[in-house]
């Protein structure tokens, strides 16, 4: 039996939108309204749903970048809003997020070795010597060697970029690595590519994924479940081949009749 990772129970989070002489009239957007679900160990587990459905504030919820406006999460049973600033920090390393554009979250002034360094620095993990070990070691674990360390983002390919952008995920060693759309901006032979090397990387680390998509093909290749999002809401959760064979909600029926045809 596989156990639960990370438990969402009734999360939302809304947007005051409320400005200058309409002050006084509330008005929200209501980006994600009211989630629940549950993510077990070592799962890959899909995100699907159209634009503003609430994809991305979902995956910005669970590793806490944003916080809610109510509901809990639970990490291993534990509620995360309960966390002292200490408990925050040791769980910050085993949550993270890769997002789709690794130019924004790479910073164009440092060379990779900086950026794989920063995380383990941060938490202060080892001397420099056994840090280093463990940037080269994670270098190789994405497929790149020693010759990037140098190297400025813009001096990379998209591939190569959203490689390091992974290693630098995976080099704390989490648990749990929220994927937003992190093959769309590639070409389809290098998303293929990164694919493989997330399964591969999810067998040797036990990691679990959140991996959101607009892609329904990459989703039914990638994820052995699915959530569908519409309008901040879950009208659909279950195993992804199920749910791409018969779909209960209309929402979701429109949305798979493109894969299916
Ligand atoms: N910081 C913010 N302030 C105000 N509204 C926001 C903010 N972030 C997101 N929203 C709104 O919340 C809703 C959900 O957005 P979200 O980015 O989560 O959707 P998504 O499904 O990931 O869409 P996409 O695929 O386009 O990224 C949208 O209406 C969006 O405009």
């Amino acid at each position: 039996m596989k156990q639960p990772l990370i438990k969402v129970e009734n999360l939302k989070k809304f947007y005051d939108q409320r400005r200058g002489k309409f002050w006084e009239q509330a008005s929200y957007i209501k980006a994600v309204n009211g989630i629940s679900f549950t993510l077990y160990e070592g799962e890959s587990f899909g995100l699907v749903g159209e634009s503003g459905s609430g994809k991305s504030t979902t995956g910005q919820l669970l590793v806490q970048l944003i916080q809610q406006t109510e509901g809990e999460i639970y990490f291993k049973g534990e509620d995360v809003s309960s966390f002292s600033a200490k408990q925050l920090k040791a769980w910050r390393k085993e949550v993270q997020i890769v997002f789709q554009d690794p130019f924004s979250s790479l910073n164009p002034k440092k060379t990779v070795q900086w950026t794989l360094d920063e995380p383990l620095a941060l938490h202060k993990l080892g001397d420099k010597a056994t840090r280093y070990k463990r940037i080269v070691q994670t270098l190789h674990d994405v497929g790149l060697d020693e010759s990037y360390l140098s190297r400025y983002p813009h001096e990379l390919s998209g591939g190569q970029r959203q490689r390091i952008a992974i290693a630098a995920a995976i080099i704390l060693k989490p648990q749990f690595i929220v994927i937003d759309e992190g093959v769309s901006a590639l070409d389809v032979s290098v998303q293929a590519q990164i694919l493989n090397l997330l399964k591969d990387l999810q067998h040797q680390y036990q990691l679990t994924y959140l991996f959101i998509s607009h892609d329904l093909h990459v989703v039914q290749y990638f994820c052995d479940r699915i959530a569908v999002m519409y309008s901040g809401e879950i009208v659909e959760i279950g195993e992804t081949e199920k749910i791409i064979q018969s779909q209960q909600h209309p929402y979701s029926k429109s949305l798979f009749s493109i894969v299916n045809h």
